[in-house]
């Protein structure tokens, strides 16, 4: 018995409840929480059951209630869990939940920093010998530290916006000069994201055992590129505006309490990285991500391959003395497995575009106008069934000439 019918083979049940923003058609964006197939409007149903925090869920961001910290996250979480199993609050609950159908969902957080690492092997290795055949595929820094740059936060959007197709600069090897145009090397990037909460002051580093105190939850996140603006503009800085044009994320951030039972060993770490890298506690998560192109799924990238943890990743980014802010998200980089068909990017799906990939009854090289990825992600929930965060779908549109 409980406040609210659940099937019971439900990604969004009690073990799960993703926070996000939505907004209904006659009132402006607000915190919810994903129960099933409905959104639980949450300001109203705080309020009448006397929490203390409840103005924040009427905020149009997640950040004001990320602010407030993990004890108070943890306490919430226990309030929602409690509330939504008692069947007496079946009238309460059931005034504020709206069908998914009848809601929008917003961007739920307001990015301050976006970083973005590249922390899988494999794809590093096939990145290396795609762009840089004559050297080693994995630089000498690799192995010592998690390679990381700072993209464009103010770029970040929801799962759902269109993708307008990046103009730049393109040059290929054999060309004699460089031309501007329409990317014709669009790509996806599958990831995960880390949704950052708390501020900490300049000069402050934040251990690998501190990785739960500062990040909420996790995103699954699409980091497009333009692989010709990419290869042409990146040495000797790195990525900049092959990038920096649209990064999507889903619409739900899954609490990292949420994906307790999902957490798994790190691959073995050979050399053994620096202190401040080491702790006991560097979680790898067991997500299982399908990456899909026009209704056909093209590839399935193991986030468990990831070599380093995003515990490493965010002690990484602050041993410098760096400051946090509330509403930081850093993304792990292309999530890519051992095989071809668990690679998280075209460019590695189809070696640069050489093995063109069958999607319905055409090829894929790179991504062509009116084209549609969906990302999609499930794990096993602390309940002992899965869970799945929440999609990440784009579609690209025409270059505005
Ligand atoms: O190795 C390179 O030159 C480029 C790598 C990427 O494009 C990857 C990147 O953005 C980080 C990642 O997603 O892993
Ligand atoms: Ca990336
Ligand atoms: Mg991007």
């Amino acid at each position: 018995m409980s406040a609210v019918d659940l099937p019971a083979d439900t990604a969004y049940g009690l073990d799960h409840l993703p926070f996000g923003v939505f907004s209904t058609e006659d009132e402006a964006p607000r915190v919810g929480v994903r129960v099933g197939d409905h959104v639980l409007d949450l300001a109203p149903v705080a309020a009448a059951d006397g929490i203390d925090s409840a103005p924040v869920f009427a905020e149009p961001t997640l950040n004001p209630f990320l602010g407030l910290g993990r004890a108070h996250w943890e306490a919430l979480r226990a309030w929602l869990v409690d509330l939504l199993t008692q069947e007496a609050n079946a009238e309460l609950v059931g005034q504020h939940l709206h069908p998914l159908a009848e809601v929008r969902l917003h961007l739920p957080i307001e990015v301050a920093d976006y970083v973005d690492f590249y922390a899988s092997e494999h794809h590093a290795t096939n990145v290396g010998r795609i762009f840089r055949p004559d050297g080693a595929a994995l630089t000498p820094n690799w192995k010592h530290l998690p390679i990381g740059y700072h993209g464009r936060a103010g770029t970040v959007v929801v799962s759902g916006t269109d993708v307008v197709r990046p103009q730049g600069q393109r040059k290929a090897p054999d060309d004699a000069a460089p031309t501007f145009g329409p990317s014709v090397r669009l790509d996806i990037e599958a990831e995960v994201g880390f949704v950052v909460a708390g501020a900490t002051r300049l000069g402050e580093q934040v251990g690998v055992d501190s990785f739960a105190d500062h990040v909420f939850g996790v995103v699954l996140l699409n980091d497009w590129s333009a692989r010709d603006v990419q290869a042409w503009e990146y040495v000797p800085l790195g990525p900049f505006l092959g990038k920096s044009f649209a990064t999507s994320v889903s619409a739900w951030v899954t609490p990292l309490q949420a994906l307790r039972a999902a957490r798994v060993p790190l691959p073995e770490q050979d050399p053994t990285p620096l202190p401040y890298l080491l702790g006991d506690d560097l979680p790898g998560y067991d997500l299982a991500i399908e990456v899909e192109l026009n209704g056909t799924v093209v590839s399935r990238p193991p986030f468990a391959s990831m070599y380093w943890s995003p515990a490493q990743m965010l002690a990484h980014l602050t041993v410098n003395g760096a400051s946090l802010r509330t509403g930081d998200l850093f993304a792990s980089g292309t999530v890519s497995g051992p095989e071809r068909d668990q690679t998280g990017s075209l460019l590695e799906r189809t070696w640069n575009g050489t093995e063109p990939v069958t999607v319905g009854d055409q090829e894929r090289g790179f991504l062509q106008d009116g084209d549609t990825v969906v990302l999609r992600a499930t794990a096993t929930g602390t309940g002992g069934g899965r869970i799945a965060l929440g999609e990440v779908t784009g579609t690209i549109r025409p270059a505005t000439t």
